[in-house]
């Protein structure tokens, strides 16, 4: 089934584990051999013949249940050597590191000691999880840069250390430098996703992600913010039994369905010369289910469009837009692939106090950038689709938040980028990348992780997606769901294309993407069943 999983922070995972031990659903030490036992399986699982393991030990409770792995192996029959900090733990971690101490000695956490031992085996990486604050520093830092250079097989606890899981960031290193830190084989976390698992250097670093199961999920703690929620890619199993067609893209609503009650999206597009982009959009439209579309360039580019598809409307548009706007059936309007900075500005006026569900993209955007009357105009029913450039240019002060090197944790992150952005404008932000996070003004955010698509990187794809989510939307589909469902039919057509994609390819497999999509319960009742509040 399509399914959707919460994405906490740290903090709020924090709030569930102390409401788990208030209420005495669960002690701290119960949790930690929990944890401890979920990668000890994991790792027995991988490789089930006993061999050697090297347990790296921090000082907080991520040591804690490193010493849990270190005794259950031990039990299983490998051979294990544990390094670890000498600090005094937290009771917890210090009652499983003194049951370690009846079994085994602790070796110095340091550099020399790890190379000093055998080489090979598997490394378990339990130095810093959820706890760490500040950029490692010294021997730890070393140990790491250590973990990043010989990638022996290894297991990291929660996170590979170093990593803030708030934010998929290094602390310490500009963003986008991992060269330096533990690549995981496995990272085995708990409960829920945390958002630097999905985001950032997350998935590079954390290699196979299993969330593990160490009941807290009936567990209630007052909300601290909107959990996240992320969108995996879809897998279809092939024996899904097929189910009757309830999603609303394909059901047959209402009684006696017309094209209008299907939406009618414009698609404004720009002058001479400059018509493919829209048509793009156009066509991902028409494909995605709207029931009509129109493309509306100028009339001199008018003849531009002359040809397939023959479904496809085209209607000149140059200053009149508010006459066209007074056909109300058009619900959908796609505004900025192709479209020109200035015609996109011009229009733009119009277009905003007319309070039509609007997709802005491209050079809508850079128009947006350069007049702050325009933005102040943005509403609700706004999708907003930059790439991390336009970003930048729409909401310099974040852009620059998130660039900067994280000296401490929780870092910014592009979660938090995104809401604050949607916040700031008062419409739905779609922050584009291989992590793509939209966020809603109020607080709702949905995650796509598409980093095992990367030929979707190819020119033309944004244009596609503009078009996408305007057909969604001219199907009444509100804004922050015709983006989340948008973003994941472009990144699946992809993935079922494959390499050697072209975005002319996008639209023409969206018809295989709702095929499959037909068997699954109706994207609405996804979306109507994604823990939001
Ligand atoms: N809280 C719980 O009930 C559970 C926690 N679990 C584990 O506990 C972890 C969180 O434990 P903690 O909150 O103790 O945090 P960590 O174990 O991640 O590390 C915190 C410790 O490291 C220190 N520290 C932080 N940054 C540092 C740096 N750069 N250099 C040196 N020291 C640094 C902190 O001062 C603190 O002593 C989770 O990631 C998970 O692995 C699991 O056992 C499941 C249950
Ligand atoms: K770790």
């Amino acid at each position: 089934m399509l399914e959707s999983t919460e994405v906490l922070t740290t903090a709020q995972m924090r709030a569930i584990e102390s409401a788990a031990m208030a209420t005495g659903q669960a002690t701290g030490l119960q949790l930690m051999e929990r944890a401890g036992r979920a990668v000890a399986g994991q790792i027995r699982l991988r490789w089930p013949k006993p061999r050697r393991v090297t347990v790296l030990c921090g000082p907080g409770n991520n040591g804690g249940d490193g010493y849990v792995v270190a005794r259950l192996l031990h039990r299983a029959g490998w051979q294990v050597r544990v390094l670890g900090t000498d600090n005094p733990p937290g009771p917890d971690a210090a009652q499983m590191k003194r049951q370690w101490q009846g079994i085994g000695r602790i070796e110095p956490l340091t550099l020399a000691v790890l190379q000093g031992g055998a080489e090979g085996g598997v490394h378990v990486d339990a130095i810093f999880g959820t706890g760490l604050t500040r950029p490692p520093e010294g021997e730890v830092a070393a140990i790491l840069h250590h973990l990043g250079r010989i990638k022996p097989p290894l297991v990291a606890v929660d996170c590979p250390s170093g990593l803030c899981m708030d934010s998929g960031a290094l602390l310490g290193h500009p963003r986008g430098g991992g060269d330096l830190a533990p690549h995981a084989n496995v990272t085995v976390a708990f409960h829920r996703p945390k958002p630097g698992h999905v985001i950032g250097l997350g998935p590079l670093l954390c290699g196979e992600l299993v969330i593990a199961d160490i009941g807290l999920h009936d567990v209630d703690s007052a909300p601290t913010a909107r959990p996240a929620v992320i969108w995996p890619p879809f897998d279809i199993p092939r024996d899904q039994p097929d189910r009757p067609p309830t999603n609303p893209l394909l059901k047959q609503s209402p009684l006696h369905p017309h094209k209008y009650s299907h939406g009618h999206a414009l698609i404004l597009a720009g002058g001479p010369a400059r018509g493919g982009a829209a048509r793009l959009s156009a066509r991902a439209a028409l494909r995605i289910g709207a029931g009509l579309v129109t493309l509306a360039p100028p009339a001199e580019a008018l003849p531009d469009h002359i040809g397939q598809p023959d479904a496809l409307m085209r209607r000149a548009v140059d200053h009149e837009l508010q006459e066209t706007l007074a056909d109300t059936r058009l619900n959908a309007i796609c505004i900025g692939p192709g479209c020109g900075i200035d015609r996109a500005g011009a229009l733009l006026a119009d277009l905003l106090p007319a309070r039509r569900a609007t997709v802005l993209d491209a050079d809508a955007l850079t128009a947006l950038s350069r007049d702050a009357a325009l933005t102040a105009a943005l509403h609700d029913a706004c999708v907003l689709t930059p790439h991390m450039g336009e970003f930048a240019r729409l909401f310099p002060d974040l852009a620059e938040r998130l660039a900067a090197t994280p000296s401490e944790g929780p870092a910014y992150s592009k979660l938090d980028a995104a809401r604050d952005a949607a916040a700031r404008c008062g419409a739905v932000v779609l922050l584009k990348g291989p992590d793509t996070v939209i966020a809603a003004p109020d607080g709702r955010a949905r995650i796509h992780s598409a980093f095992d698509v990367p030929w979707l990187a190819t020119a033309g794809a944004g244009d596609a997606l503009a078009g996408m989510i305007t057909g969604l939307l001219a199907r009444s589909l509100p804004p922050l769901e015709a983006a989340s469902l948008g973003t994941l039919i472009h990144a699946q057509a992809a993935r079922l294309f494959g390499p050697g994609l072209i975005a002319d390819d996008l639209p023409e497999m969206i018809p295989q993407v709702l095929r499959a999509l037909q068997k699954f319960q109706s994207s609405s009742s996804v979306a109507t069943a994604l823990p939001m509040t």
